[in-house]
């Protein structure tokens, strides 16, 4: 039985956040010791960060450097020992993210983000990454009748365009790993692909 780490990806609104703790749940059931954690975030300092990222205004290498300062403290303290022990890390949003945000999103050098990524990970990588995918639009619609908007939240549909083509670079680069969820379908459809792709993977 697969066990291991895997990561939540696509733009905001795409409907990540419903979904991540019933497939907790689901591997739960199945008697996995589950770690369920978001970036940027999971640790006291990472979630400080976190706060900074998503209302303070900055330029794209702070961000990118802030994240991955979030992440490196992540990994030491959470990711690595719960990977470590034999429990399954489900991660909403990782290093995808920062590839689709901060290089697609904001046009940040890809270069820097992967030596970036080389130093803070140590060649650690997701094992699975389910990406929901969906047209801007629709995660627009729906982020309008959920919340209030952060700081990302807040960019045009044209900046949410370029995150979404940074997710589709980083799935073709990384076929193996990546899941592409259709996330325009209704919730009870996307959750039946997510079984599905487990269970082809023995999950
Ligand atoms: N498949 C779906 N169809 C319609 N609305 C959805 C679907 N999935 C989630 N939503 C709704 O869209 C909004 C954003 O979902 P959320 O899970 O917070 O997205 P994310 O975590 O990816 O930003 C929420 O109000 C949620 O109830
Ligand atoms: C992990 C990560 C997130 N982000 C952004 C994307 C999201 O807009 C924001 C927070 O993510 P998220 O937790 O999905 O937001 P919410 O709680 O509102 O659903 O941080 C980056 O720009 N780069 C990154 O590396």
């Amino acid at each position: 039985m697969n066990h291991g780490f895997i990561t939540f990806e696509g733009i905001d609104g795409a409907g990540k956040s419903s979904h991540i703790e019933a497939l907790a749940q689901w591997l739960r059931v199945r008697g996995r010791e589950v770690l369920l954690t978001r970036e940027p975030g999971g640790t006291a300092l990472a979630e400080r960060l976190r706060e900074l990222l998503l209302h303070e205004p900055m330029d794209a290498l702070t961000e990118s450097l802030l994240v991955f300062a979030a992440r490196r403290d992540h990994l030491r303290q959470r990711i690595e020992p719960a990977l470590a022990r034999g429990a399954t890390v489900l991660c909403d949003r990782f290093t995808d993210a920062t590839f689709a945000y901060q290089g697609g999103g904001r046009g940040f050098d890809l270069a820097v983000l992967g030596q970036l990524e080389g130093w803070v990970q140590q060649g650690r990588q997701p094992d699975l990454t389910l990406w929901f995918d969906l047209p801007p639009t629709v995660a627009a619609r729906r982020r309008a009748a959920a919340r209030a908007a952060d700081r990302f939240e807040s960019e045009d549909e044209i900046f949410f365009t370029r995150v979404r083509e940074g997710y589709a670079a980083r799935a073709t680069a990384a076929p193996e790993r990546f899941i592409r969820i259709d996330a325009e379908q209704p919730r009870e459809a996307v959750w039946a692909q997510i079984e599905r792709e487990l269970q082809e993977r023995g999950w």
